[in-house]
């Protein structure tokens, strides 16, 4: 399990998390939703490692991993997609999702077969540049690129944004899929709340900094939940 222990995260002397608590169980998938610019991503690029906490911690499977580098929290099997998905566009399909192997063991560095399985189109696709790809595509490559990391959570900013219905659909299936099948956990940060109510078995809503509700997910449609969404 990833927990979130009470982190405070500041750029410079603007405080972008306020004391946030959070689990994410394995087997589960998670989802912290809220508007524009309430601290989501901080909060994720704080698990990854990209962002330092103030104060607080994060520990995943009862390993502290605070001033821990993005590589060493990748080996612990934090595998993370960024927001705007962050591919090479001059590198190859093949080549982005090889550049997943930096945290993996050398027997682990090939492309496991699930993800194209799951994502038809990498294959096709292998030798295509990935600036070349729909933001859909961009998006299943950024997913299968965390995959050849071997996660044990992933972690995803906003899969949704940006991407078509059909694509949509097929990134849902595919993160149901990686819960049942493998166990992992899933923490996604989202502002579409059909998306989340759809996957989501437990939710968080993040308002100024911090948590300001938890639930299962039919909690969203209550009106003290939908109060903290709507713009
Ligand atoms: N690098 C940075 N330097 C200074 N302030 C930042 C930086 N990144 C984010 N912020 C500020 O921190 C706050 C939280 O931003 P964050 O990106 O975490 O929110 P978000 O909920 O993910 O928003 P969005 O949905 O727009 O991505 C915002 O006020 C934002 O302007």
């Amino acid at each position: 399990m990833l927990t979130v222990e009470k982190a405070n995260l500041h750029y410079g002397a603007a405080q972008a998390l306020r004391g946030i608590s959070l689990n994410a169980e394995m087997g589960k998938i998670t989802c912290v939703l809220g508007r524009n610019g309430v601290g989501k991503s901080s909060l994720l690029r704080a698990i990854s490692g990209q962002h330092p906490l103030s104060s607080g911690s994060v520990v995943f499977n009862d390993v502290k991993l605070d001033g821990l580098a993005p590589y060493n929290r990748a080996r612990q099997g934090i595998g993370y997609v960024p927001q705007g998905r962050e591919i090479f566009p001059l590198l190859t399909v093949k080549e982005n999702l090889e550049s997943g192997y930096a945290p993996v063991k050398r027997s682990d560095r090939f492309i496991p077969n699930e993800i194209f399985s799951l994502f038809p189109v990498l294959q096709t696709m292998l030798g295509r540049r990935g600036g070349d790809l729909s933001g859909g595509q961009q998006q299943q490559l950024a997913i299968g690129r965390a995959l050849v990391t071997r996660p044990k959570i992933l972690v995803l900013d906003e899969p949704t944004e940006g991407i078509q219905p059909s694509i949509i659909k097929d990134i849902g299936r595919a993160i149901k899929y990686l819960r049942d099948s493998t166990g992992m956990a899933i923490l996604l940060v989202e502002q579409y709340l059909d998306f989340c109510r759809e996957l989501a078995d437990h939710v968080y809503i993040m308002d100024r900094g911090e948590i300001v509700h938890e639930g299962a997910a039919e909690t969203l449609d209550t009106p003290e939940a939908r109060r903290h969404l709507t713009v």
